[in-house]
């Protein structure tokens, strides 16, 4: 039951107080042989959950770290369903649920129903689709669904309230609050009113609300975590897993134990 296999990992790390910490990175930078290695690595850590990116031409929503990390996977030659049978050989060597964030044109290449039973087959429990919206998503859902597939919706500071709602309704595993307008990239400060944007969140989601795109410090995951469950940071740990700074990666996992 792979769906629950996320909710479970959320509820043994909020149960003891302490917060969400889901790191990205993106398969296949650095190697595809090396992906099995740094989910391990980031497990050990800490990490509640990874996020793992597919490497894709057009990342619309993607800011320059994780464009650059996507063009050394695809020119080491990674597919996504190159990620789907290397997850799927190693399965048995990881504990730590597994989101997948890729775009949605890459999975209709593939063909749903044979992308949602590539996924339950890989051990993957989750699907980010960030140019997915609401209105379409019909094309996915009945085959994640038979396959115990969570799908995770993005809530976008721009999104008006009875939008968010629908949206918090909707999603399984967590609520992504997107905390920034823009694409995905380190930042050095967030807007003032994010904190109660985040508390109102809270408030309409029945699951672990997870605060993402520009986290980069142990000082932005204290900050956010005040008003929401957790965060995801990619472009920070991208850079770091890049340079070979395991140390600092550590750290700031570790930023959201308390
Ligand atoms: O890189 P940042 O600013 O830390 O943001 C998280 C992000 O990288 C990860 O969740 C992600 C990578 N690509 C995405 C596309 C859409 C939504 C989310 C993502």
């Amino acid at each position: 039951m792979p769906k629950q296999k996320i909710d479970q990992a959320f509820a043994r790390v909020l149960e003891k107080g302490n917060k969400a910490f889901v790191p990205y990175i993106m398969a296949g930078d650095g190697g595809l042989d090396k992906l099995n290695q740094q989910l391990a690595f980031l497990e050990e850590s800490g990490a509640t959950v990874v996020e793992l990116g597919i490497p894709f031409s057009d990342p619309v929503a993607d800011g320059p770290t994780i464009q650059e990390a996507g063009i050394r996977a695809l020119a080491s030659g990674v597919s996504l369903r190159d990620v789907l049978n290397k997850l799927a050989d190693t399965k048995q060597s990881r504990n730590i649920p597994i989101v997948l964030m890729t775009y949605i044109n890459p999975i209709f290449a593939y063909g749903v129903g044979a992308f949602a039973k590539a996924c339950d087959e890989a051990g993957v429990d989750g699907l980010i689709i960030p140019d997915l919206p609401l209105e379409e998503e019909g094309i996915v859902v009945p085959e994640l669904s038979a396959n115990s597939i969570a799908l995770i919706r993005l809530a976008a500071l721009t999104s008006p309230k009875e939008r968010l709602a629908e949206i918090a309704k909707r999603t399984e595993g967590f609520l992504y609050a997107v905390t920034v307008t823009g694409t995905t990239g380190a930042r050095t400060q967030f807007k003032e009113n994010l904190a109660a944007h985040l508390a109102s969140l809270k408030e309409i989601s029945n699951v672990p609300v997870l605060a993402g795109f520009g986290v980069s410090t142990p000082e932005h995951v204290k900050e956010l975590t005040a008003n929401c469950d957790g965060v995801v940071v990619g472009s920070r740990i991208v850079d770091l897993l890049h340079q070979g700074d395991h140390e600092t990666i550590r750290e700031l996992i570790q930023s959201a134990v308390l």
